[in-house]
């Protein structure tokens, strides 16, 4: 089971609500080099049940640079504004995630094997690459800090789901987290939905 210790806490107004930001380390990474990210909204009490949870896979494109080739920059903001809303939640932003995991310089080539006419499976698997590499071993570590057993998922991805309750947090629900699509990220999301499942 990975160990994460809590080592630094501010509070973070944003744009979509206000927050706590923590930050976390896991002992795999004593020098801090992927440090992560929760951001919480309202008071959480140890052992609360039912509490709404994002967990977000880093997206430099989408996140920062505002790419419109997904949909990840839309649904980072409409989390923060949902949970910030509903006055009690976490989103943990996942470092190392980037790309479903494979990184970013793999997902920049796959978005070029995506323009040569691959979709979002294949050009992973072009790679030699898996199409989803991401673990939730470390998100769960962070929610079992945070005193979160059993919580709600903002996700379209029911794999996300599976992934994370067979890392030890059970889910009482899934939330879905829908943004609208654009002319340059609708095949995207249309492969996510045939290929992936995702409920789209
Ligand atoms: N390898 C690869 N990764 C991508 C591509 N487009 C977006 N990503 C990454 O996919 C991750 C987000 O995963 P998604 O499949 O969009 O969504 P999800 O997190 O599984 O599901 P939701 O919880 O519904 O958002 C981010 O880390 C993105 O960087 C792509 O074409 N190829
Ligand atoms: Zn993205």
């Amino acid at each position: 089971m990975q160990t994460v210790k809590k080592i630094a806490t501010s509070r973070m107004p944003t744009s979509h609500g206000d927050f706590t930001l923590h930050i976390y380390r896991s002992d795999n990474d004593p020098q801090g080099l992927q440090d992560q990210v929760a951001l919480v909204a309202g008071e959480l009490k140890p052992g609360q049940e039912e509490v709404l949870v994002r967990l977000h896979s880093e997206c430099l494109t989408g996140d920062v640079l505002g790419s419109r080739r997904c949909d990840c920059g839309e649904q980072l903001a409409k989390s923060q504004e949902t949970i910030s809303k509903a006055g009690c939640g976490v989103i943990l932003y996942l470092r190392g995630h980037e790309g479903r995991g494979i990184g970013l310089a793999h997902k920049i080539k796959a978005y070029a094997l995506q323009d040569q006419g691959r979709d979002t499976v294949q050009a992973n698997l072009e790679q030699g690459l898996p199409i989803d590499a991401r673990s939730y071993e470390l998100a769960a570590a962070m929610l079992r800090d945070l005193g979160l057993q059993r919580i709600q998922l903002l996700t379209n991805n029911p794999e996300k789901v599976t992934r994370l309750q067979a890392a030890g947090i059970s889910v009482s629900r899934r939330v879905p987290l829908l943004i609208t699509p654009n002319q340059n990220n609708a095949e995207y999301l249309q492969t996510k939905r045939t290929k992936l499942g995702h409920y789209l």
